[in-house]
């Protein structure tokens, strides 16, 4: 199969998911906050809920690739075993014997097991307990119950750690410290996985070492006819989107890439939090969005050049039409009051997965957004996302396509 992302509603042929794991049974009402979540969750209900969304992912054709497996499987290359533990055990971070402990652990342990730790992390008192060592001033001065390697809760979110475009890969630089390490893990796979390793696609970023340029998949959105709409948001930088921007133009399909300025609130971290497609010129919009002011980019005259131009908010509309090349976009906001339409997004109503034009997969719980849709002539696959929702994501969220058909 080609790697190969062209549209958000092209039919879904591959996706690469995580099903959460041990790393949620680390979350507590303490470091929840800063590990992106409003809330613990019960991590068997979320292991439920997330087999039936890849169920039904798989129902409608698509092969589900698991990032955990993907990254053990890439960890058995020793240059990819290297790479992830030089930048995960991190002296910057964890000091010089901190690092050195912590190293000759993950060391002395098989792939699958690296990345079960990489993904879990591990607490003070468990890494005492497997390396009876603790002379460090790192180790000295945490927490019994601290998570001397954080955990990453939000993996199963792997639309954002990195995004296909195109015929090529974009591995983002995240902007939380709670997110940043997931982009190594995502490095490792896509460089060194027997799939992926010999395979020619392109790169459009740099990973880490695009450092405060930060994009994140859930502003990115392949809408269609060689453009590409991205969320300048508060995760996604000004200088991030350019970026990928001028790689796209330059080295890619890509005829325009828009920037959608968005206001820097966690309800609304990505584009895709706020504005998905159902199908090829249909975006299901949330209420309170309003009209988003952008900036298009296109081709510079001399090579590597960009050129930007402002739109204001009430082109909003007609700019996604001019991008699509049709004479106007269908919206739909689902009809209810203030009240329904803010918990509806704040639920991931607006966040859905297109399996193909008219079909999207959907949180069960956004009752009168699903009946709305299908009343629009979309087919809903509901899914339950009583807990997987309580890391603010849904469907697009949790998925990270690397093959859809074109339209
Ligand atoms: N594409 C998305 N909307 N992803 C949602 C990610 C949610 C995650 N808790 C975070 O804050 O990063």
């Amino acid at each position: 199969m080609t790697f190969r992302v062209a549209s958000e509603v092209g039919k879904l042929r591959q996706v690469i998911v995580h099903r959460p794991g041990r790393e949620m049974d680390r979350l507590t009402p303490t470091n929840k906050d800063e590990l992106l979540f409003d809330d613990v969750l019960w991590t068997q209900q979320a292991q439920a809920e997330h087999d039936v969304f890849t169920a039904a992912m798989r129902d409608e054709g698509a092969e589900v690739l698991y990032l955990r497996e993907l990254l053990a499987e890439a960890l058995e290359i020793p240059e990819a075993r290297h790479y992830v533990s030089d930048e995960t055990f991190e002296e910057r971070w964890y000091g010089v014997t901190g690092t050195q402990i912590m190293r000759e652990y993950a060391d002395s342990l098989s792939a699958a097991d690296l990345a079960e730790l990489v993904i879990a992390g591990v607490t003070k008192t468990e890494l005492i307990e497997l390396t009876g060592k603790l002379d460090s001033a790192y180790l000295a001065r945490a927490e019994n119950d601290f998570m001397v390697l954080r955990c990453l809760p939000n993996h199963f979110f792997t639309r954002d750690p990195s995004c296909w475009i195109f015929d090529g890969v974009s591995i983002n630089s995240m902007q939380k410290v709670a997110r940043m390490r997931e982009t190594i893990n995502l490095e490792a796979i896509y460089r060194w996985h027997p799939m992926f390793r010999n395979e020619g696609f392109k790169k459009w970023s740099g990973g880490l070492a695009d450092r405060a340029a930060t994009v994140e998949g859930g502003d990115v959105e392949v809408i269609g006819n060689g453009a590409v709409a991205i969320g300048i948001s508060e995760r996604t930088t000004a200088a991030g989107f350019e970026r990928l921007a001028r790689s796209l133009l330059w080295n890619s399909e890509a005829t325009r890439v828009i920037g959608f300025l968005m206001k820097e609130e966690r309800a609304q971290m990505h584009l895709d939090t706020v504005m998905t497609m159902v199908n090829e010129n249909t975006f299901l919009k949330y209420k309170h969005l309003g009209m988003l002011p952008s900036v298009t980019v296109t081709k510079g005259s001399r090579p590597g050049d960009i050129e930007v131009a402002n739109a204001p908010g009430e082109d909003m509309h007609k700019v996604l039409a001019d991008a699509l090349d049709v004479p106007e976009v269908r919206i739909l906001t689902t009809p209810e009051d203030d009240f329904a339409a803010e918990r509806g997004q704040w639920n991931d109503a607006c966040n859905v997965l297109a399996i193909e034009p008219n079909v999207v997969v959907a949180y069960d719980r956004n009752v009168e957004a699903n009946a709305y849709l299908e009343s629009e002539g979309v087919r809903v696959i509901p899914v339950p996302g009583a807990e997987l929702g309580r890391g603010r994501g849904g469907p697009r969220c949790m998925s990270c396509p690397t093959v859809r058909d074109d339209i």
